[in-house]
């Protein structure tokens, strides 16, 4: 069974083809990496698999999710209200900027209880307690002041954990992480990467994971797809793309990632 199958997309605008031909799939629980540079159609590709391609954009091929309990949804063709029901249940996103998730105005409790209420049907204190109990679900030490607490009185990485918790709040059989770790503090990177990947394991979720950072992709991914101006230039195992890659420019992703690696080693005391 397949749960997400991308099938020659192409995302277009202004006569420009941004994304051309690309097709991969995910299996329930399965976890793929797409990696590339800045502009190499990433961010876009996820857009789409979210039903979220920004006005003026064309996508053709074909986007097709087939979640337990959500039925099959040919998201190009989907109406907006088809998207709502498949958005949480089927598939949910962490981006990489979590203000973009969160409400500036709004507390961070209420926005956490905003999809428990809407798709669980929880209210009152049954909806208190979940909305704690998935804020300690993502390791924030103290629940009650973080649920309390508006955006801007949080940290970075906390304002993640939270972008995390409210994507996970309906359990949905796909998380796409857009960039999730690039905009935080080096120090809390390593952390926010091994939770997501802790809950995604705990849940048996599949991870579309979207990263230009090869070391990063490879921690968490099984396979990749590598992208460079809008196409896919090879795919992969991870071990098998690390190990042997064959298009140059794969063959600089991993050249430069290793650089890094040394240079890092060289470094550690
Ligand atoms: N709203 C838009 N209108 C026009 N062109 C766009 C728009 N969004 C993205 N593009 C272009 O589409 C191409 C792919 O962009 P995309 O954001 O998918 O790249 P990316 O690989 O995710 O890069 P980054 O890591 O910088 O986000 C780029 O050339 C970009 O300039």
């Amino acid at each position: 069974m397949t749960l997400l199958d991308v099938a020659g997309l192409t995302i277009r605008t202004g006569g420009r083809d941004l994304v051309s031909g690309v097709s991969f799939s995910v299996e329930p629980g399965g976890r793929l990496g797409l990696i590339g540079e800045s502009g190499s159609g990433k961010s876009l590709t996820a857009l789409a698999v979210l039903g979220l391609l920004p006005p003026g954009m064309t996508a053709s091929g074909a986007v097709v999710l087939d979640a337990p309990g959500a039925g099959r949804t040919d998201v190009l063709g989907a109406g907006e209200r088809r998207l709502n029901r498949v958005r949480g249940r089927a598939v949910s996103a962490v981006f990489q900027e979590p203000l973009t998730a969160l409400d500036p105005l709004m507390r961070v409790g209420r926005q956490v209880a905003e999809p428990l209420r809407r798709r669980r049907g929880l209210r009152g204190r049954a909806l208190r307690a979940a909305v704690l109990a998935a804020l300690e679900e993502v390791r924030l030490a103290d629940p009650e002041r973080v649920a309390r607490a508006y955006p801007h009185e949080i940290s970075g990485g906390q304002r993640q954990r939270v972008a995390i918790a409210m994507a996970l709040a309906c359990d949905p059989a796909l998380l796409v992480a857009d960039e999730p770790t690039t905009a935080l503090d080096v120090t809390v990177q390593a952390d926010v990467l091994a939770l997501l990947d802790g809950l995604v394991a705990g849940r048996g979720m599949a991870l579309l994971f979207i990263s230009h950072d090869l070391a990063v992709v490879a921690r968490v991914t099984e396979r990749v797809v590598v992208l460079r101006d809008g196409r896919a230039v090879e795919s992969g195992s991870v071990g098998e793309v690390v190990r042997a890659p064959r298009h140059p420019y794969t063959q600089d992703l991993v050249a430069s990632a290793r650089h890094l690696d040394r240079a890092l080693d060289w470094r550690t005391p």
